[in-house]
């Protein structure tokens, strides 16, 4: 069944906003190497337009962790499905999320990553629902503060589907 979803924000500042985080990422690690973490499978599309805006030397890897049932509840259990093929010693390292909702995914992530003794770690999230925070975590860089709605689009998915939108939608439920 298809359900009604509305624009809550278009492909156009979607792509100023990824422009703008990239700017002020290059500026800030100007002289260093980033090593960007794709946090599966939500934020694969941010992470590939967000690298290609950023202008130092940037290195990839993969890590998916499962927090979700099927819908849009949260199991409230986070557990590892797909670890980092790389080491991080010594690597200015910068976690990049799609979404931060209760915060429970990113502090049990940046924990683990955090023992295994980057020279910095940072936090990129495209979207934030602040309100929703249960687990409080530090973000460096913010796209957009959203209300407490479920969206979907620019890898965010309602029962898998939806990734594929090229803007922010929300689900009429
Ligand atoms: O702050 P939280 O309440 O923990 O929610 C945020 C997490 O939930 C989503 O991932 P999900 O587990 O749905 O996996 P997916 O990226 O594969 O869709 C999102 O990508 C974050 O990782
Ligand atoms: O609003 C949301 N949409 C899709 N996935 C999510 N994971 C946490 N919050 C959301």
């Amino acid at each position: 069944m298809a359900e009604k979803i509305s624009v809550l924000i278009p492909e156009e500042e979607v792509d100023r906003k990824i422009e703008e985080l990239g700017r002020k990422i290059s500026a800030d690690y100007e002289g260093k190497s980033v090593h960007l973490i794709c946090v599966l499978k939500g934020s694969i599309f941010f992470t590939c337009e967000l690298a290609k805006r950023i202008t130092v030397p940037v290195t990839l890897d993969f890590m998916s962790c499962s927090s979700y049932g099927s819908g849009t509840k949260s199991s409230g259990v986070v557990k590892i499905v797909k670890d980092l093929d790389e080491p991080l010693e010594g690597r200015h390292v910068i976690v990049i999320e799609d979404i931060i909702d209760s915060g429970r995914t990113l502090s049990y992530l940046l924990e683990i990553l955090e023992a295994r003794k980057p020279a910095s770690l940072a936090l990129c999230t495209l979207l934030d629902k602040p309100d929703r925070r249960v687990k409080q975590v530090k973000v460096d860089y913010t796209g957009f503060e959203i209300e407490d709605k479920f969206v979907v689009g620019y890898g965010l998915d309602y029962a898998q589907r939806y990734r594929n939108l090229p803007y922010v939608g929300v689900v009429e439920l």
